[in-house]
Formats: C-alpha cells, sequence, structure tokens
C-alpha cells in the first residue's frame, strides 16, 4: 500500500518553480506576481492565505494579500478587482471563498480577467478545459494538483474506471472532466456520484480510482472501496478533538485506516491534496508571467 505524499510532491514541485521564477528573472528582469484577496475574518480562511504567501516568498514569487473588512460592498470589491485587472505586475488574482451573503461569489469570478484566474473559475478558463484546450486555460488548482499527484506516481490511468464522488464547480465536476480528456494522466471511464445518487455503493466499489470530494467526514467506509482501488481523498473537515492544543483535527471523505487496508495507494489528510492545491496555484501564477511575458518555455 503506498500512501501518497502530496506534501513531499508540492514540495518538489515548489523546488522546480524556484528555479523557474529564477530562470524568468534571467530572461525579462522581472517576476510573477500573486495577489490574494481575504474578505471577512473567518480564521481558517486566513491561515490558508498566509500560507499561500509564505509558498510564494519562498519560490520568489510577489505576493500580496488583501485584507477587507466583511462590510464592504460587492460594488467596492469588483472596483479592486478592476485595478487588479489592470496591473501589469499582478499575474494572478485569487478571491477566498466563502463570501459573505451580501456578495454574488459569480459576479466576482465573472469580475476577474480569465487571464489572471489562477483559481480556473472562469467559465472561459472552465470552457476551454472542457473542449480539451488545455494549453488554452488555467485548471483549477485541486484537481490540477490530483492529476499531479497521479502522474508523478505513475499511476495507470487509461481505461480505468474513475468515479467522483461530489459535484461542485470547484472539485467534482471539473475532475471528472479532466479524467476523460486523452492525456497521459487521464483517459479514464468517468463516473459521477452526488447527493442524489442511489446505490452510491454499488457505483463507488467498482472504481479502480476514486476521487471523494464531498464534503463530509468519513463517508466512504471500507465496504464503498473494492481492494487495490487507488483512493484521492479531497475532503477537509475540522472535527472537534479535546487532546489537541487547536481543540480540532483535520479528517478526510475516507474513513482513511480501514479504508488503506483495501486500497493499493491512498492520500492522508492532512497531507495529501492540500498542498498540491497551493503547489499548483503557484504553478498557474507562473504560467500566466509567462504568457504575459511572451516566455515560450525557461
Ligand atoms: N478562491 C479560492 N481558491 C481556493 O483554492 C480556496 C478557496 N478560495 N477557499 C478555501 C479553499 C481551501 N483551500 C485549501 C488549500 C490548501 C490547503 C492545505 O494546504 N491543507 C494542508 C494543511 C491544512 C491544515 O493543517 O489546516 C493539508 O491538507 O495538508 C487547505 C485548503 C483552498 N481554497
Ligand atoms: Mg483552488
Amino acid at each position: 500500500m503506498t500512501i501518497i505524499d502530496g506534501k513531499k510532491i508540492s514540495s518538489d514541485i515548489k523546488h522546480e518553480l524556484k528555479t523557474s521564477v529564477a530562470a524568468c528573472k534571467q530572461q525579462v528582469n522581472a517576476v510573477p506576481g500573486l495577489t490574494v484577496i481575504i474578505v471577512g475574518e473567518d480564521p481558517a480562511s486566513q491561515v490558508y492565505v498566509r500560507n499561500k504567501a509564505k509558498s510564494c516568498k519562498e519560490i520568489g514569487m510577489n505576493s500580496e494579500v488583501i485584507e477587507l473588512p466583511k462590510e464592504i460592498t460587492q460594488e467596492q470589491l469588483l472596483s479592486r478587482i478592476e485595478a487588479l485587472n489592470i496591473d501589469p505586475e499582478v499575474h494572478g488574482i485569487l478571491v477566498q471563498q466563502p463570501l459573505p451573503p451580501h456578495i454574488d461569489e459569480y459576479a466576482v469570478t465573472m469580475a476577474i480577467s480569465p487571464s489572471k484566474d489562477v483559481d480556473g473559475f472562469h467559465p472561459e478558463n472552465v470552457g476551454q478545459m472542457v473542449l480539451g484546450n488545455l494549453n488554452k486555460c488555467f485548471l483549477s488548482c485541486t484537481p490540477y494538483g490530483i492529476l499531479e499527484l497521479l502522474s508523478r506516481y505513475n499511476i495507470e490511468t487509461r481505461g480505468k474506471h474513475c468515479v467522483v464522488v461530489g459535484r461542485s464547480n470547484i472539485v467534482g465536476k471539473p475532475m471528472a472532466n479532466l479524467m476523460l480528456q486523452k492525456l497521459e494522466a487521464t483517459n479514464c471511464t468517468v463516473t459521477i456520484c452526488h447527493s442524489a445518487t442511489k446505490n452510491m455503493s454499488e457505483l463507488t466499489r467498482q472504481a479502480d480510482i476514486l476521487i471523494v470530494a464531498i464534503g463530509r467526514a468519513n463517508f466512504i467506509t471500507k465496504d464503498m472501496v473494492k481492494p487495490g482501488a487507488v483512493v484521492i481523498d479531497v475532503g477537509m473537515n475540522r472535527i472537534e478533538d479535546a487532546s489537541r492544543k487547536s481543540g480540532y483535527r483535520l479528517v478526510g471523505d475516507v474513513d482513511y485506516n480501514p479504508v488503506s487496508e483495501n486500497a493499493s495507494a491512498i492520500t492522508p489528510v492532512p497531507g495529501g491534496v492540500g498542498p498540491m492545491t497551493i503547489a499548483m496555484l503557484l504553478k498557474n501564477t507562473l504560467q500566466s508571467f509567462m504568457r504575459a511575458n511572451s516566455i515560450e518555455a525557461l
């Protein structure tokens, strides 16, 4: 049984990116810049945002975090985004979700220039991805990170049955679409399960590759997993744990210990998919910079 080490792979990717950023600097005397906007004071969001900024620094990219009060109007937020859209030093814009209820997340996504949408949430990027024009879009960071894990662990995907559990716009839908593209790390037969799916375990038990992003702690139990399956756990659920200093611990959507007895490979939580999301965000930001500066290769 292989534990898929997302922390290690993300660190490898960050080292590769650091070299690329230095090469960019050599070529055009500038480095990529990522701006993250956070609205309000959700503590979990602040941790992610700080991790993103720290990772940028590590690889020599510029990063800016804009913290806005939760009372900000949608109009004010959109005008901040418009300023970033035309700022030549900004190559990636990420507005941390969730946003307060009075702000329409769709309107925010639409306001970000597709060429700086390093989350890959804008319909132009989603559409190009679905069409298979992967060199013309930004891939959503979590699905992209999962492709990297599959590829760097040499997991065979061609013709395999991939079952995706979850249909969010951020993970499930793009993930399922990517897994059926004609790529080295994809080319699967794909099934999508969600909250209205009947007899879900009958379907998950057919998965050679099971990707779970449903947001419910320990949802996938051992009886739902075929022996030998590859299990990718996107879940990140905080559950109370009095024995921890923080008062909580992080668990995935997969009941890890029992399921790992069936799996041939599995991602842990934490240390699996999460760190890959950040690595791919940085990779997208570099990609944006290269397009903006007409750099073909490094
Ligand atoms: N516009 C937008 N884009 C996002 O990509 C986005 C977002 N909004 N809102 C919130 C979610 C969540 N997210 C995470 C990324 C990395 C970890 C991560 O690095 N997790 C580590 C450690 C986490 C911990 O210890 O708390 C791990 O799984 O090992 C977690 C969560 C990005 N998100
Ligand atoms: Mg993302």
